[in-house]
């Protein structure tokens, strides 16, 4: 079906896809660096990848220095329509010196800040929790030795004053997430002690007053993590109401939560709360895999809630998945596009009528809807939008990526 006859449908149903496709082209997905690499980081001092995350697969082709990473992300967002941004956590630095984690500074990432001017985006950070001697117990922040709890404060107040500089030099401010994998394989007798002892580090770490226009904080719930079953320190009530009464953002991962759990019935709940949400989109298969998201019914509601609770202006958008058993770049330009398809999906269905059929409790006219919009032209729209992005579609994009991905395969 040609663009024209898509619009001409999709007006039948009063939905103008000019509107969708001009709001689609506003919105930012933070695209995360570890992909690239399977969360190994450019240190030359750090220990496995650790804290109960795990990326699988030994695909050729995976980024082994800060310039084969770059070259990928460059690839990949030429692959995906519109400008996005790059999620570079604390162990990508890009440095000759080896400094411990409570000893990096902004210089260490300066070429990031470089590159991210070059190519017109803008950069969020995250400090690194895991991967780390100091972290082998899995407890870092509420880790009842004084000496530990300090090294990783002072790591978590280098990565705001890192991120701050980021988002004062690039003019867009970033986001600092924080996650521990801190918790227990059995059940603790003192979780309040533990909870106690994060809170008060939080709080330390955090201290220092930085310009919302450069950074804002966010904190990073998790349910559980392999090696921590028993209990998580940071979980989901412990951030929700940090986030509340210290006014940081809240990231709510879509793999952190119990399986059955619907994340994006979440969002309006907590929005009533919160002033930003920052996202972790991704797609946990049993537990938190970290597999690419697919456009499926989870990340369609998902956006469905972004743009029918009108919260797209205060979420932030980022993605975490991580999958080693296929090409990297194709995972980020498959995944990125699906979050986007997925937000194009719902700018394209009848709000107001199906508000209105819920508002009047007509829940018969709602299902009608809801049925019949899954056959419209989507895919027509979406191929509109790429050509006038000038980015590949179909089997042009399967071509593109393939023939990426045979140019890296040769690296050790
Ligand atoms: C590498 C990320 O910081 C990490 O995936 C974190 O966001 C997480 O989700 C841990 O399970
Ligand atoms: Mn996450």
């Amino acid at each position: 079906m040609t663009y024209e006859s898509a619009k001409a449908v999709f007006a039948d149903w009063g939905v103008d896809t000019e509107a969708a496709l001009d709001r689609l082209a506003t919105i930012t997905i933070s695209m995360h660096c570890w992909q690239g690499d399977d969360v190994v980081g450019f240190e030359t001092r750090s220990g496995t990848s650790g804290g109960g995350i795990q990326a699988t697969g030994n695909y050729p082709g995976r980024a082994r220095t800060p310039d084969e990473l770059r070259a990928d992300l460059e690839f990949a967002y030429g692959q995906i329509p519109c400008k996005h941004r790059l999620n570079l956590h604390a162990i990508y630095l890009d440095t000759d010196e080896s400094p411990d984690r409570d000893e990096i500074e902004y210089h260490h990432f300066a070429s990031w800040v470089d590159w991210a001017k070059d190519q017109g985006i803008g950069l969020d950070f995250n400090p690194t929790f895991f991967a780390h001697e100091k972290a082998d117990d899995n407890l870092t922040l509420s880790h009842p030795n004084k000496g530990i709890r300090d090294f990783w404060i002072e790591h978590g107040r280098r990565t705001r004053e890192i991120a701050s500089k980021m988002g004062e030099e690039l003019g867009s401010s970033a986001v600092n997430n924080i996650w521990v994998p801190d918790g227990y394989k059995d059940i603790p007798v003192d979780r309040m002690a533990a909870r106690t002892r994060l809170e008060t580090s939080l709080d330390a770490m955090c201290e220092s007053e930085q310009d919302p226009a450069h950074m804002v904080d966010a904190v990073e719930s998790k349910l559980f993590g392999i090696g921590v079953e028993a209990c998580t320190v940071g979980s989901h009530e412990f951030y929700m109401g940090y986030a509340i009464r210290k006014g940081t953002l809240l990231c709510l991962d879509m793999g952190h939560f119990h399986p059955t759990e619907n994340i994006a019935d979440k969002l309006s709940a907590v929005a009533l709360s919160l002033d930003e949400i920052l996202l972790h989109v991704s797609r946990p298969m049993r537990w938190d895999s970290d597999h690419v998201i697919l456009l499926n019914d989870d990340i369609q509601a998902m956006a469905n809630e972004l743009v029918f609770a009108d919260l797209l202006g205060r979420t932030r958008i980022g993605l975490d998945f991580f999958d080693a058993t296929i090409s990297r770049t194709a995972a980020w330009v498959v995944g990125t596009r699906n979050m986007q398809k997925a937000l194009l999906r719902s700018l394209l269905k009848p709000q107001k009528e199906l508000k209105e059929a819920e508002a009047t409790l007509d829940f018969t006219r709602r299902l009608i809807f809801t049925e019949e919009l899954k056959d419209l032209p989507f895919g027509a729209v979406w191929k509109e939008f790429c050509e006038r992005h000038k980015v590949p579609y179909g089997l042009a994009l399967s071509r593109s990526l393939e023939t990426y991905q045979s140019s890296v395969s040769e690296r050790g």
